[in-house]
C-alpha cells in the first residue's frame, strides 16, 4: 500500500501550522535581507545615528533626510515597521504635538552594527556586498555543475572588486580587535606574512598594536593593486599556490574555508616552505559543530558554509575533525585551537 506522508486537510493541527509556518518564513528569508539591504543603501542607521544615541524619529522625519524622494513615505513605513519586527529598530508609539499617535523608530544593538559614519565596527559594507546580485547570482546554479570561478570574475569587475574589498576590510576590522584581544602571541614575531591579506586592513591593525613586526600583506595583482599605502606594511603580488612570502609567521584569514582540502594542503605546503624551523601558520577560521543544535552562533556558521558552497569550488567550513585530517594530511604534526569569542574567528 502506498502511503501518504504529506498532511490531508483534516490533520493540520497546530504543530502541522507550525511546520508550515517554518517553510513560509523560510520562503520569505529574503524579505528580511533585502529590507536590510534597502535600509542601508537609504543610509537610514546613520540618519537615525545623527539625530543622538538614543533618538527616536518618525518615518516622516526619516524620509525628510533622504535625499531623493524615493521610495514613497508609505513604502518606508512599511519597511520600517517590517524592520522593527525583526528588531533592526525600536518602535514606539508616541503622541505628536497635535495628539495624534505615531511610531518612532530607533537604533537597536543590531542596527547600531550598520552605522558607517565614525563607527569601526560596521557589517554595512558586508551587508551590500552579500546581497549584491553579483554575489546573489551564483546560488541560483547551485545545482548546476558549471561553477562561477570567482576570483577570477571579480578581477574582471572593478566595482565589484572594491565592494568585495570593502567588506572584507569592514568585517576584518571587528574580527581582528577580537582577535587581538585573545592572542598574545604576535608579540614574539619579528616578520609576519597575511597570505590573502585583501587590501591589508587585518595587518594594518596588527602592525598598529605591534609596530615592531615587519609585515607583508600578500594578494593578487588586481586586490593589491588597489591597497592603500599602510606604514610598516609591504604589499606584495602573487598566487599563493605558486609560492607566499618568507616570515617567522604566516597568517591567512578566511583562506582555508575558501578552497577544498586538496588546495589547501597546497597553500599550507607553500607556507611550509617559506617558514624557518620554528615558523608557524596562523589560521584564522570557524570550527563548525553541527551537532551543537542550541549554540546560537551555529546557524550562521551553517550559513557560511553554504555560501562556500555557492561561491566556491570546493570550499567549506570545517569540523574539528576536519582541520585535523587537513592539518595532518599537509604535513603538520601539531596544532593548537584558540577559541576567540567572535563570529568566525578562530586562530589555530
Ligand atoms: C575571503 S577573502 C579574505 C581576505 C582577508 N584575509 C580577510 O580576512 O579580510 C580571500 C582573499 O584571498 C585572495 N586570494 C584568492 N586567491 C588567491 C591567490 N591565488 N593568491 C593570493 N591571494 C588569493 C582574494 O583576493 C581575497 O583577498
Ligand atoms: C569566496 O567568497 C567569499 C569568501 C569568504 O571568505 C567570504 C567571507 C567570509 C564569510 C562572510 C564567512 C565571503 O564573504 C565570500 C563572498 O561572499 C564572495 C563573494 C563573491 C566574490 C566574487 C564573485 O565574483 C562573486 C561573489
Amino acid at each position: 500500500m502506498e502511503s501518504v506522508i504529506g498532511f490531508s486537510v483534516s490533520d493540520i493541527d497546530e504543530y502541522a501550522l507550525e511546520g508550515q509556518l517554518i517553510i513560509w518564513n523560510t520562503i520569505f528569508a529574503f524579505a528580511s535581507s533585502m529590507a536590510l539591504k534597502i535600509a542601508i543603501l537609504l543610509d537610514i542607521p546613520d540618519i537615525l545615528a545623527r539625530a543622538g544615541p538614543e533618538a527616536t524619529l518618525s518615518s516622516e522625519q526619516i524620509s525628510a533626510e533622504l535625499p531623493s524622494k524615493e521610495p514613497k513615505a508609505d513604502y518606508l513605513k512599511r519597511i520600517l515597521r517590517f524592520l522593527a519586527v525583526k528588531k533592526i529598530y525600536s518602535e514606539t508609539a508616541v503622541e505628536n504635538s497635535f495628539g495624534v499617535k505615531e511610531w518612532r523608530y530607533g537604533l537597536t544593538n543590531a542596527s547600531k552594527w550598520l552605522v558607517k559614519e565614525n563607527n569601526d565596527l560596521c557589517l554595512a559594507p558586508m551587508a551590500v556586498m552579500e546581497l549584491d546580485k553579483v554575489t546573489q547570482a551564483p546560488w541560483h546554479h547551485v545545482t548546476k555543475s558549471q561553477r562561477y570561478r570567482h576570483w577570477n570574475y571579480a578581477s574582471k569587475l572593478p566595482d565589484f572588486n572594491n565592494l568585495f574589498n570593502e567588506a572584507m576590510a569592514a568585517a576584518s576590522n571587528i574580527s581582528i580587535s577580537a582577535v587581538l584581544r585573545h592572542y598574545d602571541r604576535f608579540k614574539d614575531l619579528s616578520t609576519l606574512v597575511d597570505v590573502g591579506g585583501g587590501v591589508g586592513l587585518t595587518i594594518s591593525k596588527i602592525v598598529a598594536a605591534h609596530p615592531d613586526i615587519k609585515c607583508i600583506n600578500f594578494d593578487l595583482p588586481h586586490v593589491v593593486a588597489v591597497a592603500p599605502s599602510i606604514p610598516g606594511v609591504e604589499h606584495v603580488e602573487g598566487d599563493m599556490f605558486q609560492s607566499v612570502p618568507s616570515a617567522d609567521a604566516i597568517m591567512m584569514k578566511w583562506i582555508m574555508h575558501d578552497w577544498d582540502d586538496e588546495r589547501c594542503t597546497k597553500i599550507l605546503r607553500n607556507c611550509y616552505r617559506a617558514l624557518p624551523e620554528k615558523g608557524k601558520v596562523i589560521i584564522i577560521d570557524a570550527v563548525l559543530d553541527p551537532s551543537e543544535k542550541t549554540d546560537p552562533y551555529t546557524f550562521l556558521r551553517c550559513s557560511f558554509d553554504l555560501n562556500m558552497i555557492a561561491l566556491t569550488n570546493g570550499g567549506l567550513e570545517r569540523t574539528r575533525e576536519e582541520w585535523h585530517n587537513l592539518l595532518i594530511q599537509a604535513g603538520f604534526q601539531s596544532y593548537k585551537i584558540f577559541k576567540i569569542p567572535n563570529l568566525q574567528s578562530l586562530p589555530m
